[in-house]
């Protein structure tokens, strides 16, 4: 039963920060040996941290076609069980049909649909072949960036060698009767901005101190932050369609001792204070105008501050170009999704840029046209949220998506750039 393996897959903890991947990895490789015609390998990504990838292949008949790869990260963002109306580790499926858990939206959802569609196929069509070969990977670390996971998995010699023509990731939950696709993600930045400035004892007013010249660059950044609210708030631009500047953290001031309870010296103003912030661009944004702005208006060197950028992943390819997926017909992968989905009875909304980021952004710099796809409708949006559940209905209809997609693409005979 496709819903019980989607509890039991659920209640694997691979949450952060100690995920159990070889139990994910084992759970997910006899499932696979359930199914027909499926080749499992397993690589290691590190030679010292357990961290395996899952590679499950369909051969198909014409293996000098370019494949389609399908991916589901392992990994899931930590949950506070205490916040939760169900432990988020039990997978509990309420009399409704809702099951609960981490990781149920994102993305341990398409994990298991994408073995259940093949399972399916065979099962309707035991004499099916598949034309082009069809890999599914199940990779480690996609919520901490993905540098032992999906970035050195597409510097091995296996990724190499699967041609990899079309890459299907997760997508979000849609709240209505359409499914939702993404074409782009935005680009992360973690942004650190820094003052110093005169110290002096706490009574004392004086100007220039780092507390004051940080302020203001808060202030400054706020402001910044405000405009590009207001425009998703008007209905101008979606919330992936600007920049967002979020502060994460702030940190300053003189520890009183070290005990580590946190109390700091009251009557110093610190000489150094600093702010850090989750950047994201969209990807057709000048990164090097979001740059000037910040070394002239959030950090200016004339007000003691200075910044650190460190680029999370990339916003243009190899050639050049912006990190998007066509949606048009000069795409066939993308010709030949749509219609399976509706083939299927799905509907899919206007293809959209994911407001987050994804390991699609290790395809699409390579050239490789990439969508982020999770058959999730009518499902409110909970991904790293508490309470994160999906609906067995909506689970199951989303096998029968994939198994119209899988099929469809399988068999695409025609030519792909
Ligand atoms: C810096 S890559 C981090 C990837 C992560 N992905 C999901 O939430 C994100 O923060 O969007
Ligand atoms: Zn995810
Ligand atoms: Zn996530």
């Amino acid at each position: 039963d496709p819903v019980y393996h989607f509890q039991q897959y659920l209640r694997i903890k691979t949450a952060h920060p100690d995920p159990d991947y070889p139990t994910a990895v084992s759970y997910l490789h006899e499932l696979a040996k359930s199914i027909p015609n499926l080749q499992t390998r397993i690589l290691n990504l590190h030679p010292h941290k357990p961290k395996p990838l899952l590679l499950i292949t369909l051969p198909g008949s014409n293996p000098s076609l370019p494949s389609l790869l399908l991916n589901s990260h392992l990994d899931s963002v930590p949950a506070e069980p205490s916040k939760w109306l169900h432990p988020p580790f039990d997978a509990v499926k309420t009399d409704d049909g809702c099951i609960f858990a981490r990781g149920a939206q994102d993305d341990k959802c398409i994990a298991i649909q994408y073995l259940e569609a093949i399972r399916n196929i065979f099962y309707k069509h035991p004499g099916f072949k598949p034309i082009r070969t069809v890999h599914i990977c199940y990779v480690p670390d996609e919520e901490i960036g993905g540098l032992d996971g999906m970035a050195k998995f597409v510097e091995s010699d296996e990724f190499k060698e699967m041609n990899v023509g079309f890459f299907l990731d997760e997508g979000q939950a849609s709240t209505n009767d359409e499914y939702r696709v993404f074409y782009a993600d935005r680009s992360p930045w973690n942004l650190v901005i820094k003052a110093t400035g005169q110290p002096g004892h706490g009574s004392k007013m004086f100007d220039n101190s780092a507390m004051e010249n940080l302020m203001k660059s808060v202030e400054v950044v706020s402001k910044f932050r405000e405009n590009q609210f207001d425009l998703v708030k008007a209905g101008v631009a979606r919330n992936s369609e600007v920049i967002s500047a979020n502060p994460v953290y702030l940190k300053a001031g003189i520890v009183a001792d070290s005990s580590g309870d946190g109390k700091f010296v009251m009557n110093m103003q610190p000489s150094e204070a600093e702010a850090g912030y989750d950047v994201r661009l969209p990807p057709t944004v000048d990164p090097d105008l979001l740059k000037k702005r910040i070394a002239d208006e959030w950090a200016p060197a004339s007000r003691n501050m200075s910044f650190h950028i460190v680029e999370k992943g990339p916003l243009r390819d190899y050639a050049g170009r912006p990190l998007v997926t066509a949606t048009n017909d000069s795409n066939p992968w993308w010709t030949v999704f749509k219609s399976a989905v509706e083939a299927a009875g799905g509907k899919l909304s206007k293809p959209e840029i994911l407001a987050s980021t994804t390991d699609a952004r290790y395809m699409r710099v390579r050239g490789i046209p990439s969508l982020g796809f999770s058959p999730m409708k009518n499902t409110p949006i909970l991904l790293h949220d508490h309470n994160e559940f999906l609906k067995d209905t909506i689970f199951l209809e989303g096998i029968k998506i994939y198994e119209s997609i899988i099929k469809a693409l399988s068999s695409f005979e025609g030519a792909t750039p």
